[in-house]
């Protein structure tokens, strides 16, 4: 009996408890229920075809993204298979596969870039970072100029020093037919041309052992970090503010970039501290722009000329390489697209020991130009679908999108459209060699269009030109085992390649100049 009164006022107490514990279950799926009504029967969104996972919530982006480590852009491809030109990819945000739409998206002056999306950078206060339009426009002017055509031919003899020095460094490796990673070869040569092109800076990336410099291994692997902390943004405080010799523990890569945001930090205290400091500048760099009074640029605060520096470093560096890498696969992978690049070359620059053929000449290269769209259109530049949002009710691509809808499209969809693109997965550079390729540049969009597009499109074009073309005529590299699918790709911001990219030197021609 005892025993059955226990049981009794064991039944009532846990009810007890439990009663607020129901309520809450109770509560929460009511809130659930609420929620997935509103997403799925009466958002504005609600006719728009796609998953109804991604219309419930944003979790769907981030597990292809996150869990799927960089598969979202893939993923893409089948989703508009099955539901046509426009998707809905969240619960507010809706991605386009259609010319007129990339268009709009990118070149309608009024969609800013969607501030969730962008400050997990971390460089709001740059004209990379900034959403508001207007800050923006104000961060790009202070620059531009410096990135002016006029500007990188005055500068083109920084360019033309580091691949010299990076020639060199081949030429000791070509001895022993030494095998290089040519993806962190030509990160090497881009961060060193980034850092000393913009602040007067030489990190000697390129002759760095194996070409791993921790600053550029470093920036390379935050690319996934990155991704992470967007979506699950509780883990920035905490990756930020871990005590050093546990970030040293972790990831050694992170210290790396770490050492280097402080090498930036203190150059820029040296100019703050002392202003002279930049009239000692070998040549103009970027904080004779950002603190010039003439361009509202001397009141910037420590952050935003920091931002600024990081930006542009990762702005210049992953990107240029990446084509650069796309370039020298398939160069040396196809031995007919090798010979045509090299007679050209030879042709153009017959003596390589004489000083380098110049921009301007290597610009007039019908073949090298070939080479380098193909290889622009085939790494994308940046990968992702950056993030706009609609302000006001405005169509695209034939949609009217409501105010306040975030809108984007990966420029996969333009490079990869056989309808411009004819064989769109065949590096093929003669589809560059016809009479009228005003289509096929118009398509060509890796630097993105419109206002927020790419500021350092002059360098990135001359180094392009400078490295793949010194590189062709005084450098004879071999495959060593990397094969097509090696150039699989993640889809962060930009490409990462799944694959390591090696070649073996088997010689060096003209090293003599550096
Ligand atoms: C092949 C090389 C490059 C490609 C394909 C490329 C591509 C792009 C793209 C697509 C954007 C727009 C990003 C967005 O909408 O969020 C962009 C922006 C930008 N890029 Fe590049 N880029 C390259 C090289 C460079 C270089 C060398 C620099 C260094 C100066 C640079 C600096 C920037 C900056 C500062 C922006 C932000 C512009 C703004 O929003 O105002 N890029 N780039």
């Amino acid at each position: 009996m005892g025993s059955f009164d226990s049981l009794v006022q064991a039944f009532f107490s846990v009810g007890e408890v439990q009663q607020p514990l129901w309520g809450g279950v109770i509560l929460a799926l009511t809130g659930g229920i609420y929620v997935a009504l509103s997403r799925l029967v009466f958002h504005r969104l609600a006719d728009v075809p796609g998953p109804k996972l991604a219309a419930l919530s944003d979790w769907y982006v981030a597990y292809w993204n996150v869990v799927k480590d960089g598969q979202f852009v893939h993923h893409l491809a089948e989703l508009h298979r099955v539901y046509g030109p426009v998707v809905r990819i969240g619960p507010n945000k809706l991605h386009f596969a259609d010319q007129a739409a990339f268009d709009t998206i990118y070149r309608d002056p009024r969609l800013p870039k969607e501030p969730w999306y962008y400050n997990a950078f971390s460089v709001t206060e740059s004209s990379f970072g900034a959403s508001d339009i207007q800050a923006a426009k104000h961060h790009g002017n202070l620059v531009r100029g410096f990135f002016s055509r006029k500007n990188v031919l005055q500068l083109e003899d920084v360019i033309q020093d580091v691949i010299d020095r990076f020639v060199l460094v081949l030429a000791t490796k070509a001895h022993t037919h030494d095998v290089i990673d040519f993806h962190r070869a030509f990160a090497s040569i881009t961060m060193e041309v980034i850092t000393t092109y913009c602040f007067d800076k030489n990190f000697n990336t390129v002759s760095y052992p194996d070409f791993a410099h921790p600053a550029m291994i470093g920036f390379h692997q935050s690319n996934s970090a990155l991704v992470a902390m967007r979506h699950i943004p509780f883990l920035r405080p905490i990756l930020f503010n871990m005590p050093t010799w546990l970030t040293r523990r972790l990831s050694p890569g992170a210290m790396g970039r770490i050492n280097f945001i402080k090498a930036v930090d203190a150059q820029i205290s040296g100019i703050l501290e002392d202003g002279s400091t930049l009239d000692r500048a070998e040549h103009e760099i970027i904080y004779h722009h950002l603190l010039n009074p003439k361009n509202e640029g001397e009141n910037l605060s420590r952050k935003s000329l920091r931002d600024h520096a990081m930006s542009l470093v990762i702005g210049g560096t992953e990107t240029v390489a990446n084509t650069c890498v796309m370039a020298t696969y398939h160069v040396l992978a196809n031995s007919r697209i090798k010979e045509r690049l090299k007679a050209e070359l030879v042709e153009a620059w017959p003596d390589v020991d004489a000083a380098p053929v110049n921009l301007e000449r290597l610009e007039k290269l019908p073949y090298l130009t070939a080479v380098i769209k193909e290889s622009l259109r085939k790494s994308h530049g940046v990968v992702y679908p950056a993030p706009r949002v609609v302000k006001e009710a405005t169509h695209v691509g034939g949609m009217l999108v409501p105010e306040n809808t975030v809108v984007g499209m990966s420029q996969t969809f333009v490079h990869l459209n056989p309808d411009v693109f004819p064989n769109p997965d065949k590096f093929d550079p003669d589809r560059w060699l016809f009479d009228d390729v005003r289509t096929l540049d118009n398509n060509l969009v890796p630097f993105s269009k419109g206002p927020r597009s790419c500021l350092g499109i002059n360098l990135a074009w001359a180094e392009l030109y400078l490295i793949l073309g010194n590189v062709f005529r005084k450098v004879d590299l071999e495959l060593a085992g990397t094969k097509e699918s090696d150039l699989d790709f993640n889809a962060y911001f930009i490409v990462k390649y799944r694959g390591r990219t090696m070649a073996k030197v088997l010689g060096v021609q003209g090293a003599g100049r550096g």
